[in-house]
């Protein structure tokens, strides 16, 4: 069982939001167009199968919307904390 982590003891995490209920952090990205979303989308899948850690997520063109949350801590884990940052240093500066 994976230890759940409280919102509030969440490190800072711009450009995420903690959902509501607590229990998943969000985050939109915006591509030029669909080959860079899906690009990023295919650096992130290796991440994730290399974790063990795997985003749910939406994609229409250029945009994917990401959430993470950890089905086995049933909430939020250092585990979605790591692939948030992980995923952070894929996207382009702003
Ligand atoms: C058996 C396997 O390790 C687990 O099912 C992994 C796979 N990917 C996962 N991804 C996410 N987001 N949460 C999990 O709890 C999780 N568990």
């Amino acid at each position: 069982m994976v230890k759940r982590l409280n919102a509030t003891d969440l490190p800072p995490l711009p450009g995420w939001t903690v959902t509501p209920e607590g229990d998943a952090i969000t985050r939109r990205c915006i591509f030029t167009d669909f080959r860079a979303a899906f690009g990023f989308m295919t650096q992130v899948a290796l991440l994730a199968e290399k974790a063990d850690h795997h985003p749910e997520w939406f994609n229409v063109y250029n945009r994917v919307d990401i959430r993470l949350t950890t089905h086995d801590a049933g909430g939020l884990s250092q585990r979605d904390v790591d692939m948030a940052q992980a995923i952070d240093r894929l996207l382009p500066v702003l």
